[in-house]
């Protein structure tokens, strides 16, 4: 049988049947037990595996899919050493959630979020919550700037729902993680989700979301509509990684710009013909998004 792990605790992993809906507590058949503790993450919630019902109403993992995109998160490792520790596995999509007031967005941190996503292959979109604080036609310059390098942005408030109908058509059928900094209304844009679907529908989801992290471990939601949201404790700390293979996804607008530059390894610091230095210049790329992307680069 295929199914999704939806949690992991001390050694048992409950796995959701993609069929039937039904779950089940499993460990791990004797080879893969064996590969488990060399590899601490060698499954994670949100992995796709293959499963048998054994006695008991216990079941065992025979295989594991292969990741399409993985969470990770930089571990403490031995000596100081950074590990990196994959806390997630399978998310389309990071809801990046920013607030426009009460604590206001800060740009450097917007643009490590996005890092971080694509780092592990996350489509990363840009959620502006708390949009009743604010005219919006303030944040309107920025927001229109991420749209211009490409990125989905949304404007939302819990308080008055704006935007709570397109965040759910955004979440519909893919698998998501909420993050952000601590206040920024995380919790809040979930409930809202739910409380929303369940005003139209009058019924209760079985695996109605909590909103406040009671235990340290991942859980996975299924949402009513299609789709899921992982929930995974500790995403505040997600822009904050340093992982260096995502930077050239999240500033495409600067590579694009380099291939214009006059040699092929420019470093856009201070070589002559630079396409990029030349574009802060003339004031087509924020200066501030540029020295973010040399100081992000050079870690
Ligand atoms: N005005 C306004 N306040 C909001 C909005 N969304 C959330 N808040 C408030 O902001 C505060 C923080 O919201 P939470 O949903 O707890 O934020 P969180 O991101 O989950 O925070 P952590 O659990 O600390 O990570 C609460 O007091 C909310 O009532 C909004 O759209 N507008
Ligand atoms: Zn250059």
């Amino acid at each position: 049988m295929k199914g999704i792990v939806i949690n992991v605790q001390k050694g048992l992993y409950r796995v959701r049947s993609t069929d039937t809906k039904e779950e089940m507590d499993c460990t791990l058949r004797g080879k893969l037990f064996n590969q488990s503790r060399t590899t601490k993450t060698l499954v994670v919630v949100g992995d796709y595996v293959e499963f048998l019902p054994v006695v008991g109403g216990r079941g065992v993992i025979t295989s594991i899919e292969e990741r399409k995109s993985k969470l990770v998160r930089k571990g403490a490792g031995k000596r100081g050493v950074h590990l990196e520790q994959i806390i997630a596995a399978n998310i389309d999509q990071a809801i990046l959630v920013f607030a426009v007031r009460e604590p206001k967005y800060n740009k450097n941190l917007i643009e490590r979020y996005i890092v971080s996503a694509k780092h592990g292959g996350i489509e990363p979109i840009l959620c502006f919550n708390k949009i009743d604080l604010v005219n919006s036609l303030e944040i309107l310059e920025d927001i229109e700037e991420y749209q211009h390098v490409g990125y989905k942005t949304l404007l939302t408030s819990t308080v008055t729902k704006e935007g709570i109908e397109k965040l759910k058509s955004l979440l519909k059928g893919k698998t998501s993680v909420f993050a952000g900094s601590s206040g920024v209304g995380k919790s809040s844009l979930v409930n809202a989700v739910f409380e929303e679907e369940k005003a139209r529908t009058n019924s209760v989801s079985s695996s109605h979301y909590k909103g406040r992290h009671t235990t340290t471990s991942s859980q996975v939601y299924e949402l009513p509509f299609g789709g899921r949201i992982i929930d995974v404790p500790g995403m505040r700390e997600f822009g904050v990684i340093d992982n260096g293979s995502g930077i050239d996804g999240a500033f495409q607008d600067i590579i694009e710009l380099s291939e214009k530059c006059r040699f092929r390894d420019c470093k856009h610091i201070n070589e002559p013909g630079c396409a990029v230095k030349e574009a802060v210049e003339s004031g087509i790329l924020e200066e501030r998004r540029y020295k973010n992307y040399i100081k992000l680069r050079g870690r």
